[in-house]
């Protein structure tokens, strides 16, 4: 890469470059940010910003073995993403390892023809009439969340909520319906292991750089055998009965579908159950607390924004009209797409904060981009909130909360929106999340008006995810 006028700051044996980078986070995420502005750049990737400065873009570092080539040029980007290269990049082994335990060998981290063959059994049941068949239990889901919040309202003199919960709360109970409908007592109680698992692989992660580090896991491996025990009979009985249905689908959710979908591929008595497993974990791992996160700084922007609050809020009334007559039959996708200022919100927080900060790649065989010779082996690392609050692609407005630029299309979004990546390989459950935090976001702007909370503390942290550290508390008004 030094050939090639690529250069980035010295490593050490073994560990790379992961000390500089934990000693530089840990001291800026120390304290509470002075005030809600959006500029996290600093706080959350100081070392990107110090060795882009240093060594220019694209620049190298060492993470632990693995080296890492940090990428900006969005034209490169796009191409390196396209369809050219799906099969000779994918996931890193350290990604693979660190995840193994949790999600398996899902969609999320398989490589060449296997992603393909997973890519093309899951897409279907996140498009089209299927998509449109959840929104009945998404509005159910909502409603019961909003019901317990006017609840707590009522009983709290203060009105003062932390929004993040009820999120995480209404996201969980919408990917259990939607998922597992019949087995939705089932799906919790495993949604609540995997939160377990989720938290141990998380700092056995950590470790994974010293040798030998993964024969050293005992902690998560009970909860483990505890999450596939359970998925795996609730997979088994669903097998039966489908085949007692003659190989349809016996419930309309994302298992049933999956298992049809697979079974067109493979008998219905051959089916990998293990696989199953690994893609319905992928699932919720994937598309439960990014989606929730969303929907929290959604909030917080709009409890800072109070004339986009209001503005959405109007939009949402002219589309629906008479709010307590909302069924679920309202959210019919022409009214889901009348609801422009929402879409406009939802990506202008996917900008500012997007749950997936940056999008790591290796090269499973060496490969020419641009005029970069790309050696197997190297990890592409695509730094999305680098990129997304980038002067030059933005304006000098880049880190201020602004909608209204996503009323012209100004941007090409592929190239410099990538939220949910791009290309083949892109987030498939795009649709749900969005139709879901729309759906969700309208119900809620109906019901409350809200204000953020003296109480709030402005910490976006990056753990997995970009989370607000303490939460998002804010005061809560009914309407009706
Ligand atoms: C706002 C919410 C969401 C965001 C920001 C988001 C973002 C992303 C991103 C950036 C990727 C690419 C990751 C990479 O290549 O390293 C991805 C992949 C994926 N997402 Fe999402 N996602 C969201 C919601 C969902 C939902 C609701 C689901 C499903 C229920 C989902 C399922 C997946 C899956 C299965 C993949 C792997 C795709 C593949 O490798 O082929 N996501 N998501």
């Amino acid at each position: 890469m030094n050939e090639q006028g690529i250069y980035g700051p010295p490593r050490r044996f073994l560990i790379g470059n992961l000390l500089d980078i934990s000693s530089m986070v840990s001291k800026s995420t120390k304290s509470d940010m002075s005030d809600i502005n959006h500029d996290i750049l600093p706080r959350l990737y100081p070392y990107y910003l110090k060795w882009s400065e240093r060594y220019g873009d694209p620049f190298l570092f060492w993470n632990s073995s693995e080296p890492r080539l940090c990428l900006t040029d969005t034209d490169m980007i796009k191409e390196f993403l396209s369809s050219k290269f799906i099969h000779t990049t994918g996931r890193s082994w350290l990604q693979k390892e660190g995840s193994k335990q949790f999600i398996g060998r899902g969609v999320l981290m398989a490589n060449g023809q296997e992603w393909q063959s997973q890519r093309h059994v899951i897409s279907p049941i996140f498009m089209g009439e299927k998509l449109k068949s959840y929104t009945e239990k998404i509005v159910e889901c909502t409603k019961r969340m909003l019901q317990s919040l006017h609840d707590v309202v009522k009983s709290l003199p203060e009105k003062e909520v932390e929004i993040g919960g009820y999120m995480t709360e209404v996201t969980g109970d919408i990917i259990a319906h939607i998922g597992f409908g019949s087995s939705y007592n089932e799906a919790k109680k495993i949604f609540e292991l995997l939160n377990e698992l989720q938290s141990f692989t998380a700092k056995s992660t950590k470790n994974l750089w010293f040798p030998g580090s993964r024969f050293f896991r005992s902690e998560d491996s009970r909860v483990k055998d505890e999450v596939n025990s359970s998925l795996s009979k609730m997979i088994n009985d669903r097998i039966m009965s489908m085949r007692e249905a003659g190989g349809s689908q016996t419930s309309n959710d994302l298992l049933g579908s999956l298992l049809l979908s697979q079974s067109l591929t493979s008998p219905l008595h051959s089916i990998d159950t293990q696989l199953v497993m690994d893609e319905c974990k992928t699932i919720y791992f994937a598309g439960h607390e990014t989606t929730a996160l969303i929907l929290t700084w959604v909030i917080m922007l709009l409890a800072t924004n109070p004339y986009w609050q209001t503005k959405a809020r109007a939009q949402i009334f002219s589309v629906f009209g008479d709010l307590s007559k909302i069924t679920d039959s309202s959210f019919t996708s022409d009214n889901i797409s009348k609801l422009s200022l929402l879409h406009m919100i939802i990506n202008e927080t996917l900008r500012l904060y997007p749950s997936v900060v940056i999008i790591p790649r290796i090269a499973l065989e060496d490969m020419t981009l641009g005029d970069l010779h790309i050696p197997k082996g190297l990890s592409i690392w695509i730094p999305v909130l680098a990129i997304h609050h980038n002067k030059e692609i933005w304006g000098d407005d880049a880190h201020e909360f602004n909608p209204g630029r996503w009323t012209t299309k100004t941007y090409s979004q592929t190239k410099n929106f990538l939220p949910f990546s791009a290309g083949p390989r892109n987030c498939v459950g795009q649709g749900l999340a969005m139709m879901e935090a729309k759906i969700i976001l309208a119900l809620l702007l109906s019901d409350f008006s809200f204000a953020i909370s003296k109480t709030y503390r402005h910490a976006p942290v990056n753990v997995i995810s970009l989370k607000p550290k303490h939460g998002v508390t804010i005061d809560l008004t009914p309407l009706r």
